[in-house]
This record gives C-alpha cells, structure tokens and sequence, in this order.
C-alpha cells in the first residue's frame, strides 16, 4: 500500500522540540508518515534528523504541538511509551547504544522476551531476522568481537524481530560498505512486504533519491516534505539546506530531461537506459 492520500499512521503536529544549548531543534515541525510510503528524512550534520526520529519515537517529549498515532495524540505516560515503542522501534546511529546481551542470538532476542511472547515464537522471530539480515553463521558470536558494520546489522535485526508497525532508521548506511548498504535496503524491503513502513534519515541525498518515495527536507527555519521527485529537483532548496543535487538529477538535468514527467530513473543504470531507450 503506497497511497498519498491516506490518513498518516504517524505524525508530528505543530511540534517544538529542542534542548538546553539548542532550544529550538524543531521549530513548529509537521510530518506525516502514511503506511507503505517510504520516507527519507534528509539534511545536513546538525539539523535536527536525529531529533526528529527520537520525537517520532516518543523518547523526546515536545514542549508544543503533538506526537500522533493513527490520529491520537500520544501521551508521554510510562505504559503509553512501552505501547509505543512496540509498534515505533528506533535504531540509533551507534550500535553500541543498543546493543545489550553477550552474544548475537541472545541480543536479537532481546525485545521479544520482554514482550514476554512464547518461547516458540520468540525463536521463529530471532531466526527469522538472523536469516534476512545474514547473520546466522554470526550468531554465536559475542557482539563486542564483531565489526561496526556487522554490529549496525545485529541492532536492525534486534528491531525487526519486534514486526513493529514502523521502523525509525538513524543514518543506517553510514559506515556501511556498499554491499552492506545494498543487504539491509533489500533485508528492510522484505520487512515492508510484510507491512512495516520504514523511515530513513541519511544526509546521503543519492540515497534518499534512489530509495524514497517522500522526502523529509530539513531547512533552516522549518521542514519541506513532498515526493521524493518535487523537493528534489528543488536544487535551491537543497542547496540552502546544505545538502547536495543527486548525481542522477544533476546528470538528468544536464540531458535536459524532465526528471518530474518521466518514470523517475533511480540509479546511474536507470538514466543509462532511459537515454538509450530515447536513443
Ligand atoms: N543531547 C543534546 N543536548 C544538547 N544539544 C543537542 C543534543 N542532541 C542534539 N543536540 C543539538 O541539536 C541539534 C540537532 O542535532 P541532531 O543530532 O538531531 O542532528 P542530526 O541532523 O541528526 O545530525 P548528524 O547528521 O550530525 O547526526 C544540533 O545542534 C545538536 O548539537
């Protein structure tokens, strides 16, 4: 399901979120994520992506406007939260934030024994997301022993077996190898499938354009958010956001193609072939 038009399942609404030292991270923010859309939250070192996330995730509390879930504020109470964070899981940039047990198979299964669901079922979902995320022959392994990559992948694994309702990605590709990079995009498709919409922030403005559908733009002074086409051919927007044009645009662009009226290339070999496509 990837319909504009539905109601969001989650949003921010009006919402002023900061700390002491940075009061006003975001600013009046509005954000809407509808079931099966994927969004990329895009922008610059410091402008607010994790902030937002966090809020999104209920772990920051704004001090204006609202957190809502299927249209109902959420309310900041110990049991609302531990609702919330069922249905909303967030993966930090850091790994080491998150990761909390011996071994790899123990720290999958963290989240889903504390939801107290049958043992049975707890090993279904722990080899499950071992298995998308190719970790079983990593399994037995202490988690400190493992690489930064590897371990990035054991803290995303650890969400998905929550089969949470949205999943909140900080930065999951940065200090991921390319193939990496391609393993857990493809490891979060399936987890679509299976109706877990996914939100990315990434400063990788490539990313955002091969892999979103909407686009969350960070800007000075508020926050855009449109399909991935519209603010993305923005090049003034992006630039005063700090963020570069994706190269398949600038190319596209170059060729004088209308990038808005086609079906929108996604990679350098998507152009490739539209160009010889128009010979
Ligand atoms: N715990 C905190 N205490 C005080 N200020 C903070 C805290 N966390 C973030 N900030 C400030 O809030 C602003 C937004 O930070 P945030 O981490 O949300 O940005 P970001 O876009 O995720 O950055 P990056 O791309 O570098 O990870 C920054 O000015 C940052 O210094």
């Amino acid at each position: 399901m990837s319909d504009r038009s539905q109601p969001p399942v989650l949003a921010l609404q009006g919402v002023d979120v900061g700390y002491p030292g940075a009061p006003e991270v975001l600013d009046h923010a509005t954000v809407e994520v509808r079931a099966g859309r994927r969004i990329a939250v895009l922008g610059a070192n410091g402008s607010g992506k994790t902030t937002l996330l966090r809020t999104l995730a209920g772990a920051l509390r704004p001090t204006a406007g609202q957190v809502l879930w299927h249209g109902t504020p959420l309310q900041h109470s110990r049991s609302r939260l531990n609702e919330h964070r069922q249905r909303v899981q967030f993966v930090g940039q850091d790994p080491d934030d998150q990761l909390v047990s011996a071994d790899v198979r123990r720290d999958v299964s963290f989240g889903p024994m504390n939801l107290g669901l049958p043992v049975p079922e707890v090993r279904a979902r722990v080899e499950e997301a071992l298995a998308l995320l190719d970790l079983l022959p990593l399994a037995d392994r202490p988690v400190h022993h493992l690489s930064y990559g590897q371990r990035k992948r054991v803290a995303l694994a650890g969400a998905m077996a929550m089969r949470p309702a949205v999943m909140l990605l900080d930065e999951p590709t940065a200090g991921v190898d390319d193939v990496g990079v391609r393993d857990a995009l493809d490891a979060l498709a399936r987890l679509e499938r299976a109706g877990t919409t996914v939100v990315v922030s990434t400063h990788d403005s490539d990313l955002a354009w091969a892999w979103a559908d909407d686009v969350v733009l960070l800007q000075q002074g508020g926050i855009r958010q449109g399909s991935c086409a519209e603010v993305m051919s923005d090049a003034d927007a992006l630039t005063a956001s700090r963020v570069a044009v994706p190269a398949v645009v600038r190319v596209g662009a170059a060729l004088g193609l209308d990038l808005l009226a086609v079906d929108r290339p996604r990679t350098a070999d998507d152009l490739v072939g539209l160009v010889h496509a128009r010979g």
